[in-house]
């Protein structure tokens, strides 16, 4: 498993520094990023991910090992993202979801089966056939990270993802996805504002004011 390498990024929007950051981050380990709002932490996110907006400017490479993915169009770059709406395709039902970013290996039937038993391990295994929007919100959340995981990406990208969910069914979920990611060994990048994803996440907290790095 690889780690993923941010190897002397900067952000820049306009003559204004928004953000830099120089790390590397082991598999199975996540890694916070917090700060106010506007520093730059979903722009990060975005460039890492490869669809940074015209708008800004960013210099660095990104890596998976020693293969760097920066220059790559995002489908190559086998990261997954994951943002606080789960943003499940409306016009699909869970198995539809769940199929569409998977990689095209192996016969339709042993995708299928690698489905229903994904489902099947987050106890969803009567859902195959829901229209997503018939689904709670963790329900949700279970479907967009089985979507993420299936579709075999090398790292996560984790924008605030907890935060649309009540108290009780956040600390259950994130101690899920947390789980999972350590499981597959995914070097993964979570932000967020709330303290307790962060105590949660267990690891290292890069804290961002002004585009300065404050803490870690
Ligand atoms: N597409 C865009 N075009 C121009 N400016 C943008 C665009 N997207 C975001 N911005 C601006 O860039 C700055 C950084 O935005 P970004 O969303 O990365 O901040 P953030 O730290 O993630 O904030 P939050 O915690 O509120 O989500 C902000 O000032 C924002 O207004």
């Amino acid at each position: 498993m690889a780690s993923l390498i941010l190897d002397d990024l900067v952000i820049e929007q306009g003559q204004q520094r928004l953000l830099s950051l120089d790390t590397t981050i082991a598999p199975g380990e996540v890694l916070t990023i917090m700060g106010p709002s506007g520093v730059g932490k979903s722009t990060l996110l975005a460039f890492i991910a490869g669809f940074l907006s015209p708008a800004f400017r960013a210099r660095g490479r990104v890596k998976l090992d020693e293969k760097r993915i920066d220059m790559l169009p995002a489908e190559q770059r086998h990261v997954g993202l994951l943002f606080q709406d789960p943003l499940l395709f409306p016009h699909l039902d869970v198995e539809g979801n769940l199929a569409f970013g998977m990689v095209r290996e192996g016969s339709r039937q042993q995708r299928c089966a690698r489905i229903h038993e994904a489902l099947r391990s987050v106890g969803l295994e009567t859902f195959a056939k829901r229209d997503p929007a018939t689904l709670s919100g963790g329900q949700k959340a279970r479907v967009a990270l089985l979507r993420v995981l299936l579709s075999q990406p090398r790292a996560i990208l984790l924008d605030e993802p907890f935060s649309k969910l009540d108290a009780g069914l956040r600390d259950e979920i994130r101690h899920w996805v947390f789980e999972r990611v350590r499981h597959y060994r995914l070097p993964t990048l979570m932000v967020t504002h709330d303290e307790a994803d962060a105590r949660a996440a267990g690891g290292r907290i890069i804290t961002f004011d002004d585009g300065c790095r404050v803490t870690s």
